[in-house]
């Protein structure tokens, strides 16, 4: 039994109340043991051997058990702007639909989810809005049935500028979505990022105050900010929050392919002691984690924060201005 819903936050304030803190601590939000596959896939220009190589590795995950499986950002796709607008699709609606011809993303994911009978975080690929032609950097989540149950469109877009290591402007194509993704499954519910939202802990805060067991980023990070802060982030998040977390990414790029992207990989679960728990190197693989509710729960109790917040005390983060009420 699936329950077809996509909680958007948005119009919900992450600060609950004392009495839901103190029920987020004791009990497991995580219902009972899943198996987590992350697949670091190795992606080039040809959407096709995508799809195909992605089905493969989705399949070969299935056959060992898992029940969620994570691709990587941009999976279909090379990751450049200049890229996205030739690899993106329109997403079907209940009221807009398109021939399957112009969505073998959408379609071959549905498929995959159904045929192996998976929840499948679809990594993401890049999305056009037929209505609007705006481009999103767009994850899709199905569910075993091959239902979508959530679209999360990436909401804090990679524009940095590292003088002489990085830039890179995903504004210069790419829209930002604006809504928080909480996906419901029958083992709890599971928060989503895309890769630089990683970077904004009040992603990961608000699903975890809305009782998410998982925080998962398909992500790219690359030669520069990977060894810098890839690990560093995901065990920040998952310390924060008392939560799983995944980070999927793509395999790295070998040096024949030519110019590009070069993804740091290192794809890795890391539990809620923020402990890294399975983690990846830079080749194609598949990293795999059986999740477990006594897991959250012995963490939550042994160090209690997520009881002894003090939302009497703290700012509302979300509308004080950078320096409003802060001493310098
Ligand atoms: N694809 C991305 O959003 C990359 C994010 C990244 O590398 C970072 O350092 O943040």
């Amino acid at each position: 039994m699936f329950r077809r819903v996509i909680s958007s936050l948005a119009s919900i304030s992450p600060f609950s109340t004392a009495a839901s803190a103190k029920s987020v601590m004791t009990s497991s939000p995580l219902r009972r043991p899943v198996k987590l596959a992350l697949i670091q896939l190795a992606t080039g220009s040809d959407k096709d051997v995508n799809l195909k190589r992605a089905s493969e590795k989705v399949a070969e995950a299935a056959k060992n058990g898992a029940n969620i499986v994570v691709l990587p950002e941009c999976f279909n796709s090379p990751y450049g702007t200049e890229h996205f607008p030739n690899y993106a699709e329109p997403i079907p609606t209940p009221t807009r639909t398109f021939p399957t011809s112009e969505t073998p993303s959408y379609t071959t994911l549905s498929t995959l989810a159904s045929t192996h009978k998976i929840y499948l975080i679809g990594g993401s690929i890049p999305e056009l809005d037929p209505e609007t032609s705006e481009l999103y950097n767009t994850s899709l989540t199905f569910s075993p049935t091959g239902t979508l149950l959530a679209t999360h469109r990436k909401i804090h877009l990679f524009d940095i500028d590292i003088p002489g290591k990085i830039k890179f402007i995903e504004s210069d194509v790419l829209s930002p979505g604006s809504t928080p993704t909480l996906v419901q499954t029958e083992y709890g519910s599971i928060g989503l990022g895309i890769c630089y939202d990683i970077r904004f802990p009040e992603l990961a805060m608000i699903a975890a105050r809305k009782g998410a067991f998982l925080m998962l980023y398909p992500g790219a990070f690359n030669m520069t900010t990977g060894p810098l802060h890839w690990e560093l982030l995901a065990r920040a998040r998952a310390a924060d929050n008392q939560v799983y977390v995944g980070v999927c990414s793509p395999a790295r790029r070998k040096e024949e392919d030519g110019e590009g992207y070069t993804a740091w990989g290192h794809s890795m679960v890391v539990d809620p002691n923020a402990e890294v728990a399975v983690a990846t190197e830079e080749k194609e693989g598949i990293v795999e984690w059986v999740l477990k509710p006594e897991r959250i729960s012995e963490i939550r109790k042994g160090i209690p924060v997520t009881g002894q917040r003090r939302f009497d005390v703290y700012a509302d983060v979300a509308v004080a201005s950078p320096t409003e009420g802060v001493e310098v």
